[in-house]
Parts: structure tokens; C-alpha cells; sequence
């Protein structure tokens, strides 16, 4: 890794990538932080406006519009540029068109002798990671799509406010692609200190068929919030810098982003999402859960969908 200052590169600075930026300001979390986008006047916009806030922020940071070039100092290039979903279009139906801005990024990227990690955001984020990985021919281990970490947090979230439980003290995860085949893992799912067959047992007013339920909620808050606003951008903000500190900071904390399964749940070739340990080098272990037969079966579906997608583009 190069750079004696932590160094990320933001590709992209529309609704995502600037929300990611104000976040990682807001939680002291980088030295120096260089945005680019291919509107250049308007990089440069947020640029300034980010940069007026900081005698407000915790940490010294410097932040400027920078080129490609900068990645060479880079410890961490992270990739929010590309087309959003509309309303009404799943994530799958961006695959062509972000594909295609995803190569040339990636080219520019490694052309300017980039050494560092890629976390990757566009959607569909499983299929533009594994895209990432292949384009830029760096290691499986420094590639990784931020996966099902905003589906985890939105069911910590609304598990904590279904029990009146603060999140934070939820201990539960979605895994599979970020999209419509993804899964939570309820035989790992712990509310505080208890499992949560126990915590349903003892406590007669919640139960099974109420999370299914609010499971849907959170498989289908991003078509929710886009009929409503338009667009997601504050929760995967603060995804990125969850997983930016983890990586920056060497923390080994495990989160569940999308990562290369080389043999893991029986499968190969693939970026998906699934806990795994994150570190200053990357992704250090991909930790594989084990999943009672309904989870299994919806992981392999998950997997099979994906790489449907990745076959045409790969070749
Ligand atoms: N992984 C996740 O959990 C989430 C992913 N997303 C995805 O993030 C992506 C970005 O969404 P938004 O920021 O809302 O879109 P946006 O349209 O606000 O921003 C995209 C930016 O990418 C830039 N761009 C396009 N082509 C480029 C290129 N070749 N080089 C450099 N910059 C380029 C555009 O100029 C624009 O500023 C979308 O694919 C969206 O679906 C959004 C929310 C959650
Ligand atoms: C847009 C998107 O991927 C999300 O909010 O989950």
C-alpha cells in the first residue's frame, strides 16, 4: 500500500458518492480524500461545498477534484459512478450500461498504476465488483462490493425498532446479492444476548410470520424510497464509511460485503454477499455461515441468478 496519509479515491460524485463523502468528513475517517467524476464542473462544485464545512469537522482532511492520476497514491478507490435505478427497474436492468461505463473507469484506474483496494457501490454491485476484479486483474482479496451491508443494517434497524431494541445490540445479517434474491439468516440471528427462536419463545407478542413480513420490507426498501424520493443515498453513505474504517483502520471487523467465493457455501466464481473479515489488506477471511436447508437452497438461488448475468459479460 502506498501514500504515508490515507488516501481514498471517490469515482463518482452524484447522490451516493457525495453522501459517502460528507459521512467519511463527518466521522474523521480519511487524510486525504480526491473526488472525480466524468462532470467535471460538477466535482468541483462539491468539492468547494464540501470543503466549507471543514472547520466543523473532527480530523484535519484534505479534499480536492482531482484526475486519475491520484489513484496511484491511493489506498482505497472507491466507485459509486453510473446510472441509478428508475422507478419500477430492478437492479439486474443496469447490468449493461454500467458495465460498460464500469471497464473504461477501470482501465483508467489501473493505467495510472493503482495498488491499493477497490470497494465498489454501482448497482447491480455484486455483478460490477466481480467486473471490477476481472478488469483490473488485482487480487480477489482487494475487491469488494459493499454487498448486503445496507439490507443487514436496514434489518438491524427495523428489528430493533420491531422488539424496541437499539439496532446496535442486533446481531443479524442478509446475505446474497443486493437485490431481489437476497436472504436473512434468522438461524443466526441474535437479539441481544438470545437467539432469536428463544427471544420469540419467551416473548408470545412477536413472532415468525410478523419478520417475514418486515423481512419484505427490507428486500424492497430501495424500490420504497425511490418511488418516494427518487433515489437511496444516505444509508449506503454510511455503509462506505463503515467498511472504509474497517479497511483503513485494519480493524478485522466482519461485515457483510460482497466477496469472491473460491469453494465457500459449495461455489466458485462469483462475488456475492456473505460476512467476512475486513482488514487493511482487504478481505481476510470470507467467513461461511452455516445455513439450515430453506437458507441454503435461497443462497444457491441467489447465486445461480448472478451468475446468469456474469457468463455473457465475462466472456
Ligand atoms: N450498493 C448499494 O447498496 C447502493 C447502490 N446504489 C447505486 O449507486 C449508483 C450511483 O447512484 P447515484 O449516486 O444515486 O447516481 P447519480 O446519478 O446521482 O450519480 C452518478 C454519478 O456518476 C457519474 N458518472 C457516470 N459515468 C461516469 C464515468 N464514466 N466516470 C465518472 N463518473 C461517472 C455521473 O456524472 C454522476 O455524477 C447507482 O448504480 C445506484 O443504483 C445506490 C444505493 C445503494
Ligand atoms: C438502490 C439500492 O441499491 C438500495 O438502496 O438498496
Amino acid at each position: 500500500m502506498n501514500g504515508k496519509v490515507n488516501r481514498v479515491v471517490l469515482i463518482g460524485t452524484g447522490a451516493v458518492g457525495c453522501s459517502y463523502a460528507y459521512s467519511l468528513i463527518n466521522q474523521g475517517t480519511v487524510e486525504e480524500l480526491v473526488l472525480i467524476d466524468v462532470n467535471e464542473f460538477r466535482a468541483e462544485g462539491e468539492v468547494m461545498d464540501l470543503n466549507h464545512g471543514l472547520p466543523f469537522a473532527p480530523s484535519s482532511i484534505k479534499i480536492w477534484n482531482g484526475s486519475y492520476k491520484d489513484c496511484a497514491e491511493a489506498d482505497l478507490v472507491v466507485i459509486t459512478a453510473g446510472l441509478p435505478q428508475k422507478p419500477g427497474e430492478t437492479r439486474l436492468d443496469l447490468v449493461r450500461k454500467n458495465t460498460m461505463i464500469f471497464k473504461d473507469i477501470v482501465k483508467n484506474i489501473m493505467d495510472n498504476d493503482f495498488d491499493g483496494i477497490f470497494l465498489i457501490a454501482t448497482n447491480p454491485v455484486d455483478i460490477l465488483t466481480y467486473v471490477t476484479w476481472k478488469e483490473s486483474g488485482l487480487p480477489k482479496e482487494r475487491v469488494i462490493g459493499s454487498g448486503t451491508t445496507l439490507d443487514t443494517a436496514r434489518l438491524r434497524y427495523m428489528l430493533g425498532d420491531y422488539f424496541d431494541i437499539d439496532s446496535r445490540n442486533v446481531h443479524a445479517y442478509i446475505i446474497g446479492e443486493h437485490g431481489d434474491t437476497e436472504l436473512p439468516v434468522w438461524s443466526h440471528t441474535t437479539i441481544g444476548v438470545e437467539r432469536l427462536e428463544t427471544y420469540l419463545a419467551k416473548n408470545s407478542e412477536y413472532n415468525q410470520e410478523q419478520l417475514e413480513s418486515l423481512f419484505e420490507n427490507v428486500r424492497d426498501a430501495a424500490y420504497h424510497i425511490i418511488e418516494r424520493k427518487g433515489s437511496t443515498y444516505y444509508g449506503i453513505g454510511m455503509s462506505l464509511t463503515r467498511i472504509t474504517k474497517a479497511i483503513l483502520q485494519n480493524e478485522n471487523c466482519i461485515l457483510p460485503v460482497s466477496v469472491y467465493l473460491d469453494g465457500e457455501y459449495g461455489h466458485q466464481d462469483v462475488f456475492i454477499g456473505t460476512p467476512a473479515v475486513i482488514n487493511r489488506n482487504g478481505v481476510k477471511q470470507v467467513i461461511e455461515l452455516e445455513l439450515n436447508d430453506v437458507e441454503k437452497q435461497q443462497f444457491d438461488h441467489s447465486v445461480k441468478v448472478l451468475k446468469e448475468i456474469i457468463l455473457p459479460i465475462s466472456n
